[in-house]
């Protein structure tokens, strides 16, 4: 590390002006805003951008944009109960406060419940994601329970990255891992558990009781991307492909051809279950080289 390489976190604003920062470190330049805590680039000294973001993202003053690694929080997909309640909780259109800034490229995001997060949500908690780069991108997400009775919630960090071709990217690790598969089209000869993912149609699966290392392979950019975590039970592997990417806002034409999301999460029958005073916390480290 050199003062060149690492700095203190400075304030931004993103494309819509919205207020943000950028840490610098080791491992690239991570680019995030307050609002959801959402990291919407990284940019790695020598592969570039490993997230994706649509040119179609929108930059509203509470939307979520759609790329990068938005934080899904307290639940996941769409509420249970309530069709006007936002898909993937309230997280992503919150404003987020700095909790916490390191010497170094770190920093921690913090949000509480407020009468708006109440009305959807009716529990008492503090949410604090802290993301710092090493010669790695780190993220943690700890969730505590500051009310005086015990909730269940979900959570993800719902990762966008770019692998150039989706025909030809993979994600190993999950071989024989129980899953569901949610796509509306999915390929129409169930994939083979024991190989490794690829993608040829829509694919919406969720894996429980995942190990804690995944590799996503992207053929087309000589890329390799680890993901290694902690805390996460579930999984989430997701592409729109081409009738679901054509409904679907913020994502232009051609652009569901670019991206895979593997999310790291626990939801479902591995949501959290949090008594009074208790933290859960689940971490995600990202780490890039070449095939
Ligand atoms: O459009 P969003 O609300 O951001 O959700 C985008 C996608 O997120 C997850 O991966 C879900 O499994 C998908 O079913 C969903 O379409």
């Amino acid at each position: 590390m050199n003062d060149s390489s690492t700095a203190r976190p400075t304030a931004i604003t993103d494309a819509g002006g919205r207020p943000g920062l950028e840490l610098r470190g080791p491992g690239g330049c991570v680019r995030m805003t307050l609002l959801g805590a959402h990291v919407q680039s990284w940019i790695h000294p020598e592969h570039g951008e490993v997230l994706f973001m649509s040119a179609d993202a929108s930059y509203a003053e509470r939307a979520a944009s759609r790329g990068g690694i938005p934080l899904v929080f307290p639940w996941f997909g769409a509420h249970a109960e309530r069709k006007d309640a936002p898909a993937h909780g309230f997280a992503r259109i919150q404003p987020f406060e700095v909790a916490a800034q390191g010497d170094g490229p770190s920093v921690t995001l913090r949000l509480s419940d407020t009468e708006d997060t109440r009305a959807l949500w009716p529990h008492a908690f503090l949410a604090e994601l802290t993301v710092s780069v090493a010669e790695t991108l780190a993220i943690t997400l700890a969730v505590t329970n500051t009310g005086d009775a015990a909730f269940d919630f979900e959570e993800a960090l719902h990762s966008y990255f770019v692998v150039g071709d989706v025909h030809r990217a993979t994600v190993h690790g999950l071989e024989g891992v129980p899953h569901v598969e949610s796509a509306s089209a999915p390929q129409e000869s169930p994939p083979d558990p024991s190989e490794p993912i690829g993608f040829c149609a829509e694919t919406d699966r969720i894996y429980q009781g995942v190990p804690d290392r995944i590799e996503l392979r992207a053929r087309e950019l000589d890329r390799r991307i680890e993901l290694g975590t902690r805390g996460a039970r579930s999984a989430i592997v997701w592409n729109p492909w081409i009738a679901k990417a054509a409904a679907m806002s913020q994502l232009q034409g051609d652009e569901w051809q670019q991206f895979v999301c593997v999310e790291s999460a626990n939801c479902r029958e591995n949501r959290v279950s949090l008594e009074p005073g208790a933290t859960h916390s689940m971490e995600l480290t990202l780490r890039v080289s070449s095939q």
